[in-house]
């Protein structure tokens, strides 16, 4: 066999193997069936020579070449393979294992059994579907006989039947959009249905409502025809008055047309008769005219030569200005001399939150003029005219107010005593004025502030030619009691600088330590230390609350400063002092609702103002009885009321309508007081002269122990008398002087038992002296006379002790007990002007060395403090149970002027120095026996 052909035919039989094995005969099985069912498509393996199965290999594999294969059916197809497999099994051909061939074999018999079988199936189906077809056809057959008989009724019949038909597809459709509609119409009814359920719940309610609302307003309706039918009638009734009123008018009207008609005429005829005039008269103002421009350029004319006229005038007004301001300053001269009391006004303004209130003040003048108007009583009467020496308004500032002060303040350091005190009713500025509403802002600084800043100015600017020394105190009046307000136990321990300057700058005079320490002289070397101070003793003042002023300040508050210039080059001592008093409110109890406490504190606070007003007056009517102990304020002001100190009193007023009352009293209050006279101020000044009398004084007093001896013979020597006498004729004895003989009583109580002969001499000595006191306010010259004997001696005496004083070596408070058989320091202070009984008291709290805030002090407290810091000049200290006289040591007191003959006090100084000659003698003989005269002077208490 040909090698080439063998390879193909093995492709070939390889290509089918996998056919068959793909399952890819489908296409063979069809054109088996369609061979089977007697399709007469040739078969490419059937030739008339019979079949290609019979055909060799090599035949085969060239005909799978040529593609001749493709269309041989599938038995020819299953024929060759199964000859192929037959040819090789028979060949055991090594190319095909034998028992794949044998399986394939099985394969190919069992797939050709299954076609064999559906060949016949087939072959029964088309024999089925063949006679089926032959009824078919015979059946056609007849149709189509029939038809052709029916040709034309066929073709109607199918013309109507494709009508019908035409026509039934419109009916499906129309049919089917009908039920496409009836399911909408479906839907749209239940739509409506569920809506119509609701609108009948609707209607239902609705109806009920209506039906309710219909009954409602059927009875409204009821009602309101009921009212309509009342009001028709009513209209009715109105209706026939209007058309009888309308009739009425109508008649009216008629008659006043007729009227106007003729009134018309009237005017009419009138106006005709006017116009003439009219036109005169318009002539007339053309000439008017003319003549006011004339009138014009003479007035202008005129103006201007007024205008000058008035510059005239205002040059004069100017100078009259200044000519017042000269006679002010005349004036405030001539004050000065006269010693009047000086009286400033202020006016407080409205606090925030009283504006728009009615004020009382209706004109403030220049120079001191005040009309206060009361507006609850309008008319003549409602104005009051007031003038003092300066009043301030409202708008004034603390600045304006100090400006006026000042002078008056800087006096103090040319050695004159100074009371500034402020009055009014609560709430109407006098803190304000005196302390000033805030430390802090040096703007709003009082007088108080201001007045010692100026001082610590003007004595360092004065530094190179006299040495300032300045302290100050500050005491509180409440309750009639007097209060330090800056001491406390603590004071060393705050205040170390000011302890320091106690214990060393005073060591060497005993009594001043002491005494500083008790009365908490403060001095102070700048306004910071003030600054300090006041805001303790503010601290420490007594505040209580009342229903006018919350913070109403139930006490006289005494700021008092004390200066001491030496002269550097004459050695010239000069003493200031200077109290700046802020006083307790000046209302009536009653309207101050005051009760309990506060009805005391009033009670207390309108006592001692009285009390001052008392001493004012008795000063202004220049009474010989000036009644300064009937209240501690008065007794501590003693010194500036009736000395010959210069008194400035601010006069504090409150605007509102409501305190006119209290600003009536509180105006004439103060124009009494500016009507006072206290006669020329003198200045404390004391020359190298002074102090020589002061060291021949203690030599007097030396003389005058001697005569103690004598003295208490002829005492011892009278007493014995007297006792005869008394034995003889008691009854005569009854009737004597009562007053000299009370004297003479007390006096006898007050000379404690087994003291000597000489401090009886000096008891007899003060009895004498209050005695003549006394017989001096009785009017007796010759009292008065042996009153100034005494006093000029006892204040001869003082000097002495004085003088004494200074003398002490650098630690004298170790030395007393030697220099003074054995007294303490505490003892000496009574020399200085103590009561027995205040000075029992005031040792035991020194000698304890610890005072207490508060402690009570009597009203000398001041003038002591002074006499003890800068030692001068003093007053013996009077019984204090029986005289109204001046108690406080301070100032050498004023004779009783009135009494004795017309002259100042100056006459009276003149006249006790020109004594001092006399006693310089005893001077020589006795110079530094301080301590006999220390004897005296306490013998004298
Ligand atoms: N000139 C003034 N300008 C502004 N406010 C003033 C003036 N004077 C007083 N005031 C105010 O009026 C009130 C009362 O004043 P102040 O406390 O000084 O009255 P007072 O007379 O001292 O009262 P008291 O008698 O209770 O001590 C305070 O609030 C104070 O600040």
């Amino acid at each position: 066999m040909d090698p080439h052909l063998e390879s193909r035919a093995t492709e070939h039989r390889e290509g089918a193997l996998s056919e068959v094995r793909n399952g890819n005969i489908s296409g063979r099985i069809e054109i088996f069936n369609g061979l089977a069912e007697g399709n007469n498509s040739v078969d490419v393996l059937q030739s008339k020579n019979g079949h290609y199965w019979d055909l060799p290999a090599s035949k085969i594999s060239e005909l799978m070449k040529l593609g001749n294969l493709e269309k041989a059916s599938i038995h020819s197809l299953f024929t060759i393979v199964k000859r192929i497999l037959d040819d090789r099994i028979e060949k055991k051909d090594e190319d095909i294992p034998q028992r794949v061939a044998s399986v394939l074999k099985l394969v190919l018999q069992e797939i050709e059994q299954q076609v064999s079988k559906q060949a016949d199936n087939m072959r029964k189906q088309s024999i089925l579907y063949k006679s089926r077809e032959d009824r078919y056809h015979s059946k056609i057959r007849a149709l189509e006989t029939l038809a052709t008989g029916t040709t034309e009724e066929n073709e109607v019949v199918m013309t109507q039947l494709q009508q019908m038909k035409v026509e039934k597809a419109k009916i499906e459709e129309n049919k089917r959009r009908e039920e496409q509609d009836l399911i909408k119409l479906r839907k749209e009814k239940d739509g409506c249905e569920s809506q119509i359920l609701s609108l009948n719940e609707k209607l239902m309610f609705t109806k009920t409502s209506y039906e309710e609302n219909l009954s409602q307003l059927e009875s409204k309706a009821e009602e309101t025809k009921n009212k309509l039918e009342k009001k028709i009638l009513e209209l009715e009734c109105l209706l026939t008055d209007s058309k009888k009123k309308v009739k009425e008018l109508e008649d009216f009207s008629e008659s006043k047309l007729l009227r106007w008609k003729r009134k018309e005429q009237r005017y009419r005829q009138f106006i005709d008769s006017k116009v003439g005039p009219l036109q005169e008269l318009r002539l007339a103002s053309e000439s008017i005219k003319q003549e006011v421009s004339k009138i014009k350029n003479v007035y202008a004319e005129e103006f201007f030569n007024f205008g000058l006229n008035l510059k005239g005038l205002v040059e004069a007004a100017e100078n009259y200005h200044s000519v017042l301001e000269e006679n002010r300053k005349l004036y405030n001269e001539v004050q000065d001399l006269k010693g009047n009391i000086r009286v400033y006004c202020r006016v407080r303004p409205f606090l925030s939150g009283q504006n728009g209130k009615q004020t009382t003040m209706q004109y403030i003048g220049e120079n001191g003029e005040l009309v206060v108007i009361n507006p609850s009583k309008p008319g003549k009467d409602s104005h009051r005219l007031f003038k003092f020496n300066k009043v301030f308004g409202p708008a004034s500032t603390q600045e304006e107010v100090f400006r006026d002060t000042q002078p008056l303040i800087r006096s103090v350091l040319d050695g004159y005593n100074v009371c500034i005190f402020a009055y009014g009713q609560t709430g109407s500025g006098k803190t304000y004025t005196m302390t000033g509403p805030n430390m802090t802002s040096v703007a709003d600084w009082g007088v108080n502030y201001r007045a010692l800043n100026d001082l610590f100015n003007i004595s360092q600017k004065r530094h190179s030619s006299i040495a300032y020394e300045i302290a100050v105190q500050m005491v509180e009046i409440y309750n009639e009691q007097v209060r330090d307000l800056l001491c406390n136990d603590s004071f060393p321990k705050r205040y170390p600088f000011l302890f320091s300057f106690l214990t060393t700058s005073l060591r060497n005079h005993a009594f001043s330590l002491a005494i500083c320490k008790y009365y908490c002289l403060h001095p102070v070397k700048s306004t910071g230390d003030v600054l300090e101070l006041m805001t303790v003793g503010l601290m420490n003042r007594s505040v209580g609350a009342t229903a006018l002023n919350e913070r109403s300040s139930r006490s006289h508050s005494i700021l008092t400063v004390h200066v001491r210039g030496t002269d550097l080059e004459t050695d010239a001592v000069l003493r200031g002092c200077l109290h700046l008093v802020d006083l307790a409110g000046s209302e009536r109890v009653d309207r101050s609702e005051a009760k309990g406490d506060r009805l005391r504190e009033a009670q207390h606070i309108n006592k001692s103002l009285s009390a001052l007003g008392d001493v004012i007056f008795a000063l202004a009517q220049k009474n010989a009885h000036v009644p300064y102990r009937n209240s501690k304020l008065t007794q501590v002001l003693q010194s500036s009321l009736g000395g010959q100190a210069k008194t400035l009193m601010f006069v504090q007023l409150n605007p509102d309508v409501e305190s006119y009352s209290e600003t009536i009293s509180t105006l004439k209050f103060a124009e009494r007081v500016s009507g006072v006279e206290l006669g020329a101020a003198r200045s404390n000044k004391e020359g190298r002269g002074i102090r020589e009398l002061m060291e021949q004084v203690a030599s007097l007093k030396d003389a005058a122990a001697k005569k103690d001896d004598e003295i208490g013979r002829l005492r011892s020597l009278k007493v014995s008398r007297d006792g005869e006498r008394r034995s003889m004729s008691s009854p005569r004895c009854g009737s004597a002087s009562p007053r000299r003989h009370s004297a003479g009583a007390r006096s006898s109580q007050r000379v404690p038992q087994g003291k000597s002969s000489s401090e009886k001499a000096a008891t007899d000595l003060e009895n004498s002296s209050d005695y003549s006191e006394k017989h001096s306010e009785a009017g007796s010259q010759q009292s008065v006379d042996d009153f100034k004997h005494h006093k000029e001696f006892f204040r001869q005496s003082r000097l002495a002790v004085v003088g004494a004083d200074k003398k002490f070596p650098e630690d004298s408070s170790l030395k007393f007990d030697a220099a003074d058989g054995g007294k303490k320091p505490n003892d000496d202070i009574e020399l200085l002007g103590f009561g027995e009984d205040d000075s029992e008291e005031r040792l035991s709290d020194i000698s304890d060395g610890v005072l207490s805030m508060g402690t009570e002090t009597d009203a000398s407290v001041n003038s002591i403090v002074e006499y003890t810091l800068f030692p001068e000049k003093a007053p013996l200290k009077p019984s204090t149970e029986t005289t109204e006289k001046p108690c406080v040591p301070v100032k050498i007191p004023k004779p009783p002027t009135k009494q004795t003959q017309p002259g100042s006090s100056r006459s009276a100084l003149s006249k006790s120095t020109s004594k001092i000659p006399s006693y310089r003698k005893a001077t020589a003989t006795a110079t530094g026996s301080s301590s006999s005269a220390v004897k005296a002077t306490k013998r004298w208490h």
